[in-house]
């Protein structure tokens, strides 16, 4: 089954419990949470505190993307806040190997992702480290963007690595994902399509998580 992790980036954040409770209803698997530093990223949005209020909010996996500059300093908060995944920039990492510990012996799930133009090869080292691969489709800060279909190729090269050494990792994919570019995503082998606009900019939450979650899987 392929999972739907709707992006409260697009959420109503003056009544975001709301929210998180409608996505929690309408089928949603992770509730994935953006971080962004205004550093590595040009906006600026949620912190541990968020997360933190989040948390009793729902059982559903909390699934935090770190768009910061050094992520390090913050995993332990997040951490202990509730998130269960945590992902962190490749090209925001410089100890990589590193920081993936560092998530691991917080009792986390973790996570690398990779910008638009960064090359899976980058990552290879550290593929056999992580629980999911997570490909950005559009320049990580704003919500909204149009998919970048060439990012399709990491997607299938990252499903044909884990394919040939038989590893485990989830592959997501973020950004511009609606109805029509999830099924290309999920024929590359993504395996979490994560929708911000596609899902809270629609009234029935319901119907836009499974015109999402297309039925094929490669
Ligand atoms: O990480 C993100 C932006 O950096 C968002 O999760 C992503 O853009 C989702 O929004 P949309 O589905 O509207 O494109």
């Amino acid at each position: 089954m392929i999972k739907i992790a709707p992006s409260i980036l697009s959420a109503d954040f003056a009544h975001l419990a709301d929210e998180i409770r409608d996505i929690d209803q309408a089928g949603a698997d992770y509730v994935h949470i953006d971080a962004m530093d205004g550093h590595f990223v040009p906006n600026l949005t949620i912190g541990p505190m968020i997360v933190k209020a989040i948390r009793p909010l729902t059982e559903l996996t909390l699934d935090v993307h770190l768009m910061l500059s050094n992520p390090d300093l913050y995993i332990a908060n997040f951490a202990e806040a509730g998130a269960d995944i945590i992902s962190v920039h490749v090209e925001a990492c410089p100890h990589l190997h590193r920081t993936i510990q560092l998530i691991k012996e917080k009792g986390v799930k973790a996570g690398v992702v990779l910008n638009p133009a960064t090359p899976v090869s980058s990552v290879l080292p550290i593929l056999h480290e992580v629980d999911l691969v997570l490909q950005m489709s559009v320049n990580p800060g704003f919500g909204g963007q149009t998919f970048i279909s060439s990012t399709l190729r990491n997607i299938k090269e990252l499903a044909d690595y884990r394919r040939t050494h038989y590893l485990n990792y989830e592959i997501e994919v973020d950004g511009g994902v609606n109805a029509s570019t999830a099924v290309e995503c999920v024929e590359a082998g993504a395996t979490v399509l994560v929708a911000g606009s596609a899902v809270f900019g629609e009234k029935d939450r319901t119907q836009a998580i499974e015109s999402i979650r297309p039925t094929l899987r490669k």
